[in-house]
């Protein structure tokens, strides 16, 4: 992709947009438009929300450094290839289920978004949107397929056959979701999604759903799935003919058994702050792993980006790519497919303006762009 139609005046066609590009104050707009379910379930964390605020504080304490007088290309290409996938430049579309609550056209507007750019998108197991149904409106663009390992084999066999059928190239397994986190939020207004089918879409399309008396009720038996160790990784090797990550690493124990497994990458992650409260940032954990494991594993990140630079900031503390979450949710339900668009463009576009004020001309070698606030300052200070 030709970055330059993405610098700002080119990129706002002449008119002032109709969503912010101040993806920062995004989900005060978002708020606006969201039933209070939606909200709820969408916008807040676990517990007192401590790890949603660590995530943000991590940001806020690194600060980026630019370096002058590198000869910056004008027109720059940050495009790269993460586990065979090409993508205009190291962002993707975080795995998010339910995308119904955010906008009636849930996940098809997304990935019609994405893939217009590009970007890839992560499909979820709890989307609203069946595989095959994603697939065909996301086209020929890049996608891969996030796993929540369901209790039943034969459902957790069917899920990955039909993603392969699909075009989804990598796996995703997510493991920080063995239950749901305790969220205030859902619990005070017992609102669940699930509860009313929403987010079940691959579920009621399979066929071992077939017939099935209640389905609601199947799914709540084969959702928790709390008992996984890493043993049973293996099986998802053997039945999974492609790339896997492991997504919700926060630990360097854990990358480096992800390493000894086998696996091929991990998505330093802690779900955005909505599983354990009082959790590590996400940022905080991720130069350790990416400096213990980086030359075994793709290490990707999410959690807490929620704009061009703090991208930057993943990448230069060692991520490869970075996942977006809220954000695109937030698009989502401020305009459908043009909303998402909008925030994956203005992501793109700071992404590069930040990386070519900085000095550089593509995404690699991004390593001491970044240091601790406090050491940025003299002495003195
Ligand atoms: C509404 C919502 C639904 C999500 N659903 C999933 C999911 O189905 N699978 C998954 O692995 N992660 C899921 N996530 C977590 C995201 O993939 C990602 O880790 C998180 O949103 C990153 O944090 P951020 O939103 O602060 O950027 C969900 C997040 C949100 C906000
Ligand atoms: C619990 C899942 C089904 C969805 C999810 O990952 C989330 O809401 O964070």
């Amino acid at each position: 992709m030709n970055f330059s139609d993405q610098q700002l005046g080119i990129y706002l066609g002449g008119k002032a947009p109709e969503i912010t590009t101040d993806l920062a104050g995004l989900e005060e707009h978002a708020r606006q438009v969201l039933s209070p379910e939606a909200l709820g379930y969408i916008v807040p964390s676990a517990g007192s929300g401590a790890t949603a605020r660590a995530n943000r504080a991590a940001f806020d304490r690194y600060r980026i450094v630019p370096r002058m007088l590198r000869g910056v290309a004008r027109e720059r290409d940050l495009s790269c290839e993460i586990l065979g996938t090409r993508m205009p430049a190291p962002l993707m579309v975080a795995p998010m289920g339910v995308q119904k609550l955010a906008h009636p056209e849930g996940e098809l507007a997304t990935v019609r978004a994405a893939a217009a750019l590009g970007v890839p998108y992560v499909h979820s197991t709890a989307a609203t949107h069946s595989f095959e149904e994603v697939a065909q409106a996301g086209g020929d663009a890049p996608r891969w397929y996030q796993l929540y390992w369901p209790t039943s084999e034969q459902v957790c066999l069917s899920f990955l056959a039909r993603a392969k059928a699909a075009g989804f190239s990598a796996l995703v397994l997510t493991l920080d979701t063995g239950l749901l986190g305790w969220r205030p939020a859902d619990l005070d207004r017992a609102f669940l999604p699930f509860l009313n089918g929403v987010g079940l879409a691959n579920y009621l399309t399979d066929p071992n759903f077939e017939g099935v008396d209640n389905p609601v009720l199947h799914w709540a038996q084969m959702f928790p799935n709390p008992g996984l160790s890493w043993d049973d990784l293996p099986f998802l090797r053997r039945h999974w003919d492609g790339p896997i990550v492991l997504k919700g690493i926060v630990s360097r124990e854990d990358a480096v058994l992800a390493a000894e497994y086998g696996m091929d990458g991990v998505i330093v992650s802690n779900h955005g702050g909505r599983q354990v409260d009082g959790g590590i940032a996400a940022l905080d954990a991720l130069p350790g792993i990416a400096d213990l494991v980086g030359d075994r594993l793709t290490v990707l990140f999410d959690s807490g980006v929620r704009n061009g630079a703090d991208a930057v900031k993943a990448l230069a503390l060692g991520a490869r790519a970075v996942l977006i979450g809220r954000p695109v949710l937030y698009g989502l339900a401020l305009g459908g497919q043009a909303g998402v668009d909008h925030v994956l463009r203005c992501l793109l576009g700071e992404l590069d303006i930040t990386l070519a004020l900085s000095g550089h001309s593509d995404a690699h070698d991004l390593r001491g762009l970044v240091s601790v606030a406090s050491s940025t300052v003299g002495p003195r200070d």
